[in-house]
């Protein structure tokens, strides 16, 4: 809908009404047209003023449309019909001014910015681009190379900037709608032909095509196979060469392949799951709309090796007082100097200060005592863990919440060394902590819907997708990971590379693959882990139960690069070689394929040619199919949270919207035939027995993701 009236005699005011961020929805787009053409046509209107209601101009088209047939007045003609108007248009900023809310306001003959405004166009990062005109006038208004860095990345500008660059007019510390209409006042009457984006030239640039290449090289690098970034490169190279109405059909033409694209929808499935991950809900009926968080002042950190420390600086940047426990005295000095020079960077990042006065350093775990929330950061051991706990039990004021940071072990049996055990919730963080943007909040089977309410808030604050899982060894991500890390292993034995293994999955969009991310993680990391879970013993390696162990099989490729030092990055030699210790650029190590080819002689097995398919559908179908189990067990309350936790904290290419919407999208029936067809191969593999709740969604007739709580429902009503 939109709202209009006239003010101070002479200006139409038309205001977006759509809440909570005015999206251009049909009726939105209506309201636009009608209350436009009514001040056009009233002789008393000398100039016309948009804006939204609440303090937001627009967040762009309705997302929740795209998908559905899409009814009302499009976008195009409606903008183009502000711009041809022959009273001035002013666009007042407020809030925000996103994707084709921009486009509108580009459109409009001026824009007046509140100094607080964003704007951008993120259409990419939906995997769409500005097809409203805006990949056309954005250009023609600031130039090629400013227009590219921001339709390519989708990312926003303050209002500082964006009046900087040009796409602003005038920017407010005031009244937003109060200037604009004083500014409209004095427009109107005025001519417009100057004021027409479409009718400029697009500004002159050396060199266009050397311009053009090097940034679509860089484009299609880093958008590791997501189509919309290159479509908008080839968009703006339109605007840049061809005249506006030719630009304009290149962009619809363009916009036509990415609209209707799996990428566009997993893209778009992403946005709302990202959000969706924040409506937590417990299966003792908890939720986060009924759980009230405490209020967190003050934290502790304990233990300052590579995880406490990024926790730590996460925390400080948040605004806490941080204290930071270390009881090993070379650790802490080395801990405070690592911690200070992370803030410090962090903060000349920002163009900020850093906080290195909100956290204080101790030996002694006493300091802990008045502190609201801690976060137990120490060596993943079970034995250690249970110590502090029951030493913080003693120190910490009543009330505290006491959070772990372990990645795998058991939240219950951590709560019952307390007395307190509602007041016990796990937050597992991804290293490096105040960088990757995933926090899994696991909640014990006695943990308080407080208790959860607190660490997830305490995540969003600090700009981390939050996800409340339940608690199993591995959690979520973990439990899913290692069953990808021996798919991978065991394709190894079977007569496949490391670098085979990691081209398939660079190339469906990792960032890197398995043992490329094996080498940078250490070697040694995953070798503690299986010899926590009894899966190791010296010289097991090699003997003859070396591939089978608690009775099904098992790879201990890992363990033997183990035992010959090859720890991957920190030794300079893994899966890969690198030419000092901590360089990252991985090359292939002769003597890794013939320790493979050795290994497979002395086990009799002949090596068969793999190939990518194989190696995505192994890994990939593997993982998938224990996220099926993770959602039947309750683990996960959706397939959204699998997804959102895959997305931020493995690197799984958005574009493909992570594990259980990538199922969906080749088609459940297929991934279960997949899997029974590699079960039968191994059956000595049990995981790859497709699971209950895969069998009955396939039975189901596959329904569409959004719809797999219904039969997940089910399924646990049966139990
Ligand atoms: C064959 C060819 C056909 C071609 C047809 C072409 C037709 C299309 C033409 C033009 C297309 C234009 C493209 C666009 O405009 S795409 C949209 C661009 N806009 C965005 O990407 C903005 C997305 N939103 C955000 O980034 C944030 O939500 C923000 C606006 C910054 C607000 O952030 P915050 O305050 O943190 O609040 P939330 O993110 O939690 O959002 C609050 C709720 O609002 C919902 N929301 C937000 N934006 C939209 C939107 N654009 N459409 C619909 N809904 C939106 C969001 O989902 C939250 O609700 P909920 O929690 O229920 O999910």
């Amino acid at each position: 809908m939109a709202q209009y009236t006239r003010v101070s005699g002479f200006v139409g005011l038309i205001t977006l009404q759509n809440p909570p961020v005015n999206a251009l929805s049909a009726p939105v787009r209506q309201g636009i047209v009608d209350t436009v053409q009514r001040a056009l046509s009233d002789p008393e209107v000398k100039s016309v003023v948009i804006c939204g209601q609440n303090g937001i101009f627009c967040g762009g088209a309705d997302i929740k449309e795209f998908g559905t047939d899409m009814f009302g007045p499009p976008l195009i003609p409606m903008i183009h019909a502000i711009e041809a108007a022959n009273k001035p248009v002013v666009a007042a900023i407020e809030g925000i001014a996103l994707g084709g809310g921009l486009e509108l306001a580009l459109g409009c003959h001026y824009r007046i910015a509140h100094s607080k405004a964003r704007l951008g166009l993120p259409e990419v990062t939906l995997g769409l681009l500005p097809a409203a005109g805006g990949s056309q006038r954005l250009p023609r208004l600031i130039g090629v190379p400013a227009a590219l860095n921001l339709i390519t990345t989708g990312r926003h500008v303050t209002a500082a900037e964006a009046l900087q660059l040009g796409i602003v007019d005038q920017v407010t510390d005031h009244n937003t709608v109060d200037a604009a209409v004083k500014f409209a006042l004095r427009v109107g009457g005025q001519s417009l032909d100057a004021r027409r984006i479409s009718t400029y030239p697009c500004p002159q640039q050396p060199d266009l095509d050397a311009l053009f290449e090097d940034v679509m090289q860089k484009v299609r690098q880093s958008a590791r196979g997501a189509i919309a970034p290159v479509a908008c490169v080839q968009a703006v190279r339109a605007a840049a060469t061809l005249p506006y109405t030719q630009g304009m059909e290149r962009e619809k033409e363009l916009m036509a392949t990415l609209f209707t694209s799996g990428q566009a929808r997993a893209l778009q499935y992403c946005f709302f799951a990202q959000r969706a991950v924040g409506r937590w809900k417990m299966p003792n009926g908890a939720r986060w709309d009924t759980s009230k968080p405490r209020p967190v002042h003050k934290a502790a950190v304990i233990g300052l090796g590579t995880m406490g420390r990024g926790i730590t600086v996460a925390l400080a940047q948040t605004g806490l007082s941080v204290i930071a426990v270390e009881s090993q005295e070379k650790q802490l000095m080395e801990a405070k100097q690592a911690v200070s020079g992370m803030l410090e960077r962090g903060a000349k990042r920002r163009g900020v200060a850093p906080v290195l006065d909100r956290i204080s350093y101790s030996q002694d775990i006493q300091a802990v005592a008045d502190v609201d929330l801690v976060i137990e950061a120490v060596f993943e051991d079970m034995a250690l863990k249970t110590k502090v706990f029951r030493q913080l039990s003693a120190v910490c004021k009543p009330g505290t919440l006491l959070c772990t940071n372990t990645s795998a072990l058991d939240v219950d049996q951590l709560a019952s060394e307390t007395p307190n055990p509602e007041l016990v919730v796990g937050m597992h963080f991804f290293a490096p902590a105040h960088v990757m943007k995933l926090l899994e909040v696991v909640y014990g089977s006695r943990s308080s819907p407080e208790a959860v309410a607190t660490a997830m808030q305490l995540g969003k604050k600090m700009g981390k997708a939050s996800v409340a899982v339940g608690n199993c060894r591995g959690f979520v991500g973990n439990r899913m990971l290692k069953l990808y890390l021996e798919q991978a292993s065991f394709l190894l034995e079977e007569g496949a590379t490391p670098e085979l293994v990691d081209g398939a999955l660079e190339e469906f969009g990792f960032p890197m693959g398995v043992f490329r991310m094996s080498d940078l993680s250490g070697l040694d990391v995953g070798w503690r882990i299986r010899k926590g879970e009894g899966l190791v013993e010296p010289g097991m390696a090699s003997g003859q139960s070396a591939r089978i162990r608690q009775g099904r099989r098992y790879s201990p490729l890992g363990d033997l690069l183990y035992e010959q030092g090859r720890f991957g990055l920190k030794t300079s030699r893994g899966w890969y070689q690198y030419d000092k210790p901590g360089s990252r650029v991985a090359r292939s190590d002769p003597w890794v394929h013939s320790f493979l080819e050795e290994y497979r002689a002395r086990h009799g097995l002949v090596a068969r040619n793999i190939d990518h398919q194989e190696v995505l559908e192994r890994c990939l179908y593997a993982m998938i199919n224990e996220g099926f189990h993770i959602l039947e067990d309750g683990i996960a309350a959706g397939p959204e949270d699998i997804d959102v936790i895959y997305v931020f904290g493995f690197g799984w290419p958005r574009h493909r919207g992570g594990p259980m919407f990538y199922a969906d999208m080749v088609g459940l029936a297929k991934v279960m035939e997949k899997l029974e067809h590699y079960h039968q191969a191994h059956p000595d593999v049990p995981y790859l027995q497709p699971s209950n709740l895969l069998r009955k969604l396939v039975a189901s007739g596959s329904p569409p993701i959004h719809t797999w709580g219904e039969v997940i429902k089910k399924l646990h009503s049966q139990l």
